[in-house]
Order: C-alpha cells, then structure tokens, then sequence
C-alpha cells in the first residue's frame, strides 16, 4: 500500500466522517463555502470533527470569504486546517499561519512550488472546485509543482489511481466521486475510493 494522502470531502454526516476515518482518510473536509450541497455550519461541523481522531487532519474549506468570517468559522468548529479556493493573497494567508492554522492552498492555475504563499499543502482543483468535472491532468501542458501537492477535480474510484501515477501527486483530494447523489455520500465510493488511491 503507497503512503499517497487521501482527503474527502464534503463530508455531512457522522456516519460518512467515521466511513472515511475507518477506511484510512488522512485528512476529512467539511464545506464552509456558501451555495454548496455540502455547506454545514459551524455547530454542525463541530460535532463531526469531535469524531475525528487526533491523526486525521480536519479541514474547513472556504471560497472567497472574508478573513474575519474564516477565523470566526475555524475556531467555532474546531477545524484544524483551512482551505481557501479564493485570489486571498499571501498576506491572508500570513495572518492565518500566525494563529497556528495549518494551511491549503487551492487553485486552478500553475503553479511552480509548494510554498509560495505560505501555505503548507498545495490543491491543483479545477476551475469549478466541488463540481466534479475533471481537468486536462493528464495533458502534456501540465507540470507537476514541487513540494506536497494534492490532486483534485473529477476524481473517482475509477481514475484516481492512473491520475496519481500521471501526474506523480503527493495526495488526493475528493468531494463528487464519493457521492451517490449530489451532495450525499457513499460509504461503498469512499471506501473504493480509498482502495483504489493506495493500490
Ligand atoms: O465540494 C464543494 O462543494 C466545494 C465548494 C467550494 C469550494 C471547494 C469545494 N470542494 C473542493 O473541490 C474539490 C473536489 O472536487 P470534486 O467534486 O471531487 O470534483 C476538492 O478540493 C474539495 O475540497
């Protein structure tokens, strides 16, 4: 079994977050962006991330809001790590490390490094992040960055293992692949999912 990092996404229920965590998730997300099936609010995610197992890193996923509404939403849930999908430049991203968050920075363009705003994991998404619509990955245009990047953007239980080997990511990162429907997970996608990334 590889030692690929896994993040789901998207996550609502107890009973998903504990299907994640059983399966051998390394990082659980829950969706602070507005106008997402997965949106949860700040007692909701609470609940969930108390379930979560000091080893499994738990994200707060935020897109284009302000500073003030992250820290207040972050520290409300408990959340350990934030995920911005924004333009926040790297002065956003300073004043979160400077209260101990750990950091991820996701984006649709290139890229060189892990790093350049401080962040501490790198996300390459598509442009519409949570649509699962999957990106040109495999093109001859794209190159890898440096350093600890996640791969994410239509990735399912089918092609994430030939998109690992493609593209050579340090980790995973999935929200659409595991669903049933829009917005409800499957136990069965997220664990094959699982399976499937560190095969
Ligand atoms: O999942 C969402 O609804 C979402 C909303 C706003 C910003 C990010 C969101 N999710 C992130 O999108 C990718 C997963 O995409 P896909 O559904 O698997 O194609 C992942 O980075 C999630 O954290």
């Amino acid at each position: 079994m590889s030692d690929l990092f896994v993040k789901i996404c998207g996550l609502k229920t107890a009973h998903d977050v504990d299907v994640a965590v059983e399966a051998g998730a390394d990082a659980v997300g829950f969706v602070f962006a507005p106008g997402s099936p997965r949106t949860v609010d700040a007692v909701t995610a609470r609940e969930l991330a108390a379930r979560v197992p000091a080893g499994v890193l738990t994200v707060g996923v935020f897109r284009g809001q302000p500073l003030d509404e992250v820290r207040q939403l972050t520290e409300e849930s408990g959340v350990r790590a934030v995920q911005l999908h924004g333009d926040e430049g790297p002065e956003y991203y300073e004043a979160l490390r400077a209260e101990g968050r750990t950091l991820l920075r996701a984006t649709a363009e290139r890229v060189e490094r892990c790093g350049e705003y401080g962040e501490d994991l790198l996300l390459i998404d598509a442009p519409d992040p949570g649509s699962g619509k999957p990106w040109n990955w495999g093109s001859e245009e794209f190159s890898a960055p440096e350093g600890r990047w996640l791969l994410a953007g239509g990735l399912n239980p089918g092609n994430v293992r030939e998109a690992v080997q493609t593209t050579g990511a340090w980790g995973v990162d999935v929200s659409s692949g595991v669903e049933r429907e829009r917005g409800v997970k499957s136990p069965d996608l997220i664990r094959a999912f699982i399976e499937a990334a560190r095969r």
